[in-house]
């Protein structure tokens, strides 16, 4: 069945930046550059797309994979998520960057990597898992 083949199980709903989500925009855009200068010293832009709110529901999962790709992927640069569930509502549903970094779990903690580095959310066993995902672009990598 195609359905469980595909890489990823999980609802997305995408949230453009608009006058009551900009704030929203802006914060994590901040926290996401601070990171970049300390860190990556990537060249990077703007936000190109909206947000992404995702939730993963028992055996929901993301496998493996890469944020950048052909087309308008390759300007993604940074990649960030969210964690908005609290983690006592669920088990499972780690954010792992390989090739063995785990996030944390902690409601409002985000973890920013590069859009190249392969990731994955690991199946749901319990609860629902909710996150906010989004990307900087920028001038692709060279
Ligand atoms: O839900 C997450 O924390 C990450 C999801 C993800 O990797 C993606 O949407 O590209
Ligand atoms: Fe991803």
């Amino acid at each position: 069945m195609a359905e469980s083949q595909s890489i990823r199980k999980s609802s997305a709903v995408f949230i453009p930046p608009s006058e009551s989500t900009n704030w929203v925009f802006k914060r994590l855009g901040r926290f996401a550059r601070e990171i970049n200068d300390a860190v990556y010293g990537f060249d990077l832009g703007q936000f190109r797309e909206g947000f992404q709110f995702t939730r993963y529901e028992v055996g929901e999962y993301y496998g493996p994979h890469f944020d950048i790709g052909p087309g308008r992927l390759t300007e993604r640069k940074l990649s960030m998520t969210v964690q908005l569930s609290d983690p006592a509502d669920y088990t499972g549903g780690e954010l792992v960057i390989y090739p063995e970094f785990v996030a944390a779990k902690d409601r409002g903690s985000m973890t920013v990597f590069p859009s190249f580095m392969c990731h994955d959310v690991r199946p749901v066993q319990t609860g629902v898992r909710y996150s906010l995902v989004s990307w900087l672009s920028g001038p692709p990598f060279k």
